[in-house]
């Protein structure tokens, strides 16, 4: 295999969010929707992979296959569990992942904010409350007790799919439909976010961005203004508002093909992953380049990127392919900062447990963790610093 080294610093881990892999998460509106009648869920999150527990093991398979970072996010609902009411309980909690991480030579790259509201907050409206942006202000405060010694912190995980789901409405019939992207809640969304900078930029050591979303959004030939369009409150727009950040979070699985009548749906015939994407490693280099192209060169950092497969070696196939693009970009001169494998842990993909995006295969009777080869395959590339091109 082909390789180059990568850039000093450059930065090797894997990432998860909250929900996901925590369990137990009862004060969210996601898990209020999972056990809601007319839910559209194939199973609820329970326990998911007991990560709220078992961390201190998580992290610890995740350095010794010399991977030096761990994207993680922070549960809102736990640290304010009631509007205006903080559980220091729940700061030491996440303060404990912090430690854990540094004791292990570990980089914390924190998420303030991964899909999940609290339930008072679903309930006061969620995203289209009043004083929704003084409340995610309020909340990064109390966050910033234990940010003294992270030097990441992503403030809101892809804005633009959040503004899908608070735009979803429930069908039991027709299930989740997406009426479009409302502009409204995505300048919500955008003033939450500069709100939350602000008062990390108060602290005068930390990196702080958002991360977007990447669709790669290709037209068919003739329909290029179509796909900008489509693209733009879908897309676009996040990317700008990240032209005075430190960083962005470049969040990379698939393409979409965009017609005259929007996405158009792939042959049956082509490779599709667990989750129905199509097989298109291609992806992360063109969403590094698109990025760079409309934030006009702001420092990226790849997120999340991955593939959902019970065929590991295919997971191996997928990410060697996406770093041949990282590659590509950083010799044509585009600043990225490092690669955060999505995910460590198989985990709650938003519904079920089907999708396994694991580096790390996890039992759901016992909860006993399992390191896939594509474990000891990144560590190795983390280790040697090189990175696969060509
Ligand atoms: O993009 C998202 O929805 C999230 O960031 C992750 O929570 C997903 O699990 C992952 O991307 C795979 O879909």
């Amino acid at each position: 295999m082909t390789t180059i080294p990568a850039p000093n610093g450059f930065i090797w881990g894997a990432a998860t969010a909250a929900h996901q892999i925590e369990g137990g998460n009862t004060n969210t509106a996601h898990w209020e929707f999972e056990h809601a009648a007319d839910t559209t869920v194939e199973e609820p999150s329970g326990d998911a992979v007991d990560s709220y527990h078992r961390f201190p093991e998580d992290i610890r398979l995740l350095a010794e296959c010399g991977l030096k970072a761990y994207r993680f996010s922070i549960e809102w609902a736990r640290i304010e569990p009631e509007k205006g009411i903080v559980s220091k309980a729940q700061l030491d909690h996440y303060r404990r992942m912090i430690d854990t991480c540094h004791d292990h030579g570990v980089q914390p790259i924190v998420t303030l904010h991964h899909f999940t509201v609290p339930r008072w907050q679903g309930r006061d409206g969620g995203w289209y409350a009043d004083d929704v942006v003084d409340r995610f202000r309020r909340y990064t405060e109390t966050a910033t007790r234990i940010l003294d010694d992270v030097e990441w912190v992503v403030t809101i995980n892809e804005p633009n799919m959040m503004v899908n789901q608070t735009e979803a409405k429930i069908d039991t019939e027709q299930g989740v439909n997406f009426p479009g992207p409302s502009p409204h809640v995505a300048q919500v969304i955008a003033k939450a976010h500069h709100a939350s900078t602000e008062v990390l930029k108060g602290l005068g050591h930390v990196k702080s961005g958002w991360t977007v979303a990447n669709q790669v959004y290709q037209a068919v030939p003739g329909y290029e203004k179509e796909r900008d369009e489509w693209g733009y409150w879908r897309e676009d727009y996040y990317l700008e508002q990240a032209r005075n950040d430190d960083f962005i979070g470049v969040q990379s699985y698939l393409r979409t093909i965009v017609g005259p009548d929007g996405p158009v749906p792939f042959p049956d015939d082509v490779e599709r992953t667990l989750t129905g994407w199509e097989y298109y490693p291609e992806a992360l280099g063109h969403a590094l380049r698109h990025t760079w192209e409309v934030t006009g060169g702001v420092p990226m950092l790849v997120t999340e990127n991955g593939m959902a497969t019970q065929d590991d070696s295919r997971r191996i196939d997928y990410t060697t392919g996406a770093l041949q693009g990282l590659a590509s970009a950083l010799q044509d001169g585009l600043d990225i900062r490092g690669y955060l494998h999505w995910s460590l842990l198989d985990n709650y993909e938003w519904g079920s447990f089907r999708p396994t995006f694991g580096l790390i295969g996890v039992d759901r009777e016992t909860f006993e963790r399992t390191p896939k080869p594509s474990l000891a395959w990144l560590g190795d590339l983390a280790q040697r610093g090189v990175i696969p091109a060509g």
